[in-house]
């Protein structure tokens, strides 16, 4: 008897799961929408915590929802010691992210009601982990320069306060809109590989601290969030604008990757470049660092080049990786920021396959040897 073989989508590549009222992204387009809303005019008029508001709850706050929301947000900032004092401890070897990895386990286990699923609790837990990420990414950045942590300040938003306590003075409020609009374009962005990674995890009824842990492990990966650090990297290698061609050309006979260009589902260019393309733009003027034209220039450079040479799109991490050191965060940081963001999404997610679940548990074609007899057995 002969058998028709399975078709097979490795990487699941054009497989539909599930459905999800949390964002839709349309390649043809080239755009991207949170619970509806234009995600560029979310960048344009709405403040990150609102935005926050909306994938959880599916709507924009009104002015008495937002505050309260921001009161709340802002009370659960605070370590606790143990936490400091956990954090404190791990290598400065390992990556900020293994460390934001081991702080959402340790949460878990700190917190009695872990394994409690219910919507009420989820919310809850969402929103500590909104407040307090941005404290222990602060922390390890500064650790990281031999400096004290800085506590969070209840008075400042949620862009203001990461500044604050990253730096102990907030820039001006050009930088940090900036900064803001890359953490509203960071988000969401439906079945990515963390959130889908996040949603496996769920979808075992497994607890939400377990499922945003995972998902920080997915998104480390240079194929995914990690790509922003890598964009830096290879532009301080680049240097400058004429060395752009030959670095590609040179790196393209390799069969090399090129960090923060290509999308598994934008094929054209990606929704959100061109606000966060505009933003680091004015952040380049509005930089006094002589260094900061040169850097621009071969980023220009290597986009042209790129697409020159390929037919290949930036993604959100090529621009979003210059901004963030133009802000002056250290490029291990930068991917510990995109989980300061996306944890708003991984969050809407796990709440939403929570709510139809079914467990994710697709199936893989054999193609190993046959059936055989273990040596030595009878
Ligand atoms: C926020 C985010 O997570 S956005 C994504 C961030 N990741 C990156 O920037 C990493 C670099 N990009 C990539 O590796 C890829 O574009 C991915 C993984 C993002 C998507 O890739 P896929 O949809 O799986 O496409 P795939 O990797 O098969 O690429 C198709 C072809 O384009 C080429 N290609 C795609 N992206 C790139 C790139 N960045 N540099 C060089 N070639 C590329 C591939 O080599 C492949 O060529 P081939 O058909 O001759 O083998
Ligand atoms: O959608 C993807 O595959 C990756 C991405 O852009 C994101 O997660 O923001």
């Amino acid at each position: 008897m002969t058998t028709t073989p399975p078709e097979i989508h490795r990487g699941l590549a054009g497989v539909v799961v599930d459905t999800t009222a949390v964002s839709t992204v349309i390649a043809e387009t080239n755009s991207l929408t949170y619970r509806g809303y234009p995600v560029q005019e979310l960048a344009a008029r709405r403040s990150f915590e609102e935005v926050a508001y909306l994938l959880w709850y599916g709507d924009l706050p009104d002015a008495t929802e937002l505050r309260a929301f921001q009161a709340r947000e802002r009370a659960l900032r605070p370590l606790d010691r143990t936490t400091g004092d956990l954090l404190a401890r791990l290598p400065e070897s390992c990556h900020p992210m293994d460390v934001l990895r081991t702080a959402v386990s340790f949460f878990g286990a700190e917190d009695p009601a872990e394994d409690d699923g219910g919507t009420a609790a989820h919310r809850a837990k969402s929103l500590a982990l909104l407040a307090k990420l941005p404290v222990v990414v602060a922390a390890d950045h500064r650790r990281r320069r031999g400096l004290a942590p800085v506590l969070p300040d209840p008075g400042l938003g949620f862009a203001e306060n990461f500044f604050h306590m990253c730096f102990g003075r907030v820039p001006e409020p050009e930088v940090v809109r900036c900064f803001e609009i890359s953490l509203i374009l960071y988000a969401e962005h439906s079945f990515n590989a963390s959130t889908f990674t996040a949603r496996v995890v769920t979808s075992t009824l497994s607890d939400l601290y377990s499922a945003v842990t995972a998902a920080i492990g997915a998104l480390k990966g240079p194929l995914h969030g990690g790509a922003n650090e890598v964009v830096m990297r290879m532009l301080a290698e680049i240097g400058d604008a004429e060395r752009a061609d030959a670095w590609l050309a040179a790196a393209l006979a390799d069969r090399r990757k090129i960090m923060g260009f290509g999308h598994r589902v934008y094929k054209h260019g990606d929704s959100r470049v061109p606000v966060m393309q505009e933003a680091t733009d004015r952040l380049v003027a509005l930089s006094d660092d002589p260094g900061a034209a040169r850097l621009a220039a071969a980023h220009t450079a290597l986009r042209e080049a790129v697409l020159r040479r390929t037919g290949i799109h930036p993604n959100l991490d090529y621009p979003a990786g210059l901004a963030y050191h133009l802000m002056g965060f250290d490029i291990p940081a930068f991917t510990p920021i995109f989980v300061m963001s996306r944890i708003t999404g991984w969050t809407a997610h796990i709440t939403e396959q929570l709510a139809h679940n079914a467990l994710i548990r697709p199936l893989g074609a054999y193609n190993g040897p046959g059936q055989r007899a273990v040596p030595g057995a009878a």
